[in-house]
């Protein structure tokens, strides 16, 4: 694998016999980099996360990868009363140990990940009280101090308003280029792929995709073939700094007002 920590070869996914979700896909996740997947609602993304971590088995090809992943689900529902810190402290369980309880040291790196968070304060609320967006937070958070090498994130800005949004991608981006972690997410805003990826992988058909740096692969045309909606690459000077971001263009259906 050399300086690729996942790599999949032919991959393919078929839930019901003949019936692929995707087949032939190829690329390699290069250590220490952001890779951002985006497809279509029901494309493969989920599967393909799912592949990646080892809770499906591919119909088709080959993946490679030492399976010490964090993952940050979409949704994640617990049927038992945790508090939001209890929630972080599982992620600890490598350090924790099965049996043992979390150390001092453990819940302080707990606390820390929740306060990076701005969930402070929510620290001791029962974790299913908390609004979507602030249980994506905390699952965040968990991840963060699982000390995993590996993130897998799947649509991680879904719930979160725009500064939990510019939060999440930070941290993200931050993760990468000051600690080194490997990023895996999925995401249906390609401005963020663009905003933060090295690389992206673009499930555009059961077969067809696109797979390369980030800026050659999110192209208009490339996006547009995608999603069925015309897209613009803007760049801009913001505060000494070149932008480049994408935007959709929707075609919006006028109704004309009566007696106009
Ligand atoms: N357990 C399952 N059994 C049968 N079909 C499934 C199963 N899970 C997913 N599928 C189907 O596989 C396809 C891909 O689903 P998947 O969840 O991977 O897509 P996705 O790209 O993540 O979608 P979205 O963007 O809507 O979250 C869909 O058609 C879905 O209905």
């Amino acid at each position: 694998m050399s300086d690729a920590v996942v790599a999949f070869e032919g991959l393919g996914h078929s839930y019901r016999n003949g019936v692929f979700v995707f087949r032939g896909y190829s690329a390699r996740v290069r250590r220490g980099s952001i890779f951002a997947v985006l497809g279509s609602n029901g494309r493969g993304k989920t599967t393909l996360l799912k592949i990646l971590l080892g809770a499906l088995k591919p119909t088709v090809g080959s993946v490679s990868g030492d399976g010490h992943y964090a993952f940050v689900p979409q949704l994640f529902h617990v049927s038992f009363d945790y508090t939001a810190l209890d929630m972080v402290l599982m992620g600890r369980a490598r350090t924790v140990g099965m049996f043992s309880q979390p150390s001092r040291q453990d819940e302080e790196a707990a606390f820390a990940a929740l306060d990076r968070f701005g969930l402070a304060d929510h620290a001791d609320r029962p974790y299913h009280e908390l609004s979507g967006g602030q249980r994506q937070l905390v699952i965040f958070a968990r991840a963060l101090v699982s000390q995993m090498q590996t993130l897998i994130l799947d649509e991680p800005t879904s719930a979160l308003d725009l500064k939990n949004q510019a939060l999440v991608l930070d941290w993200i981006s931050t993760l990468s280029r000051r600690d080194g972690l490997t990023i895996i997410m999925t995401t249906h805003h390609p401005h963020h792929a663009l905003a933060i990826a090295d690389d992206a992988l673009l499930m555009i058909a059961e077969e067809e995709h696109v797979i390369g740096p980030a800026k050659k692969a999110l192209t208009e045309e490339n996006l547009a073939h995608l999603y069925g909606v015309p897209m613009k690459l803007m760049s801009f000077q913001h505060e000494g700094r070149q932008i480049e971001t994408l935007a959709p263009v929707y075609a919006l259906s006028r109704a004309v007002p009566s007696g106009g």
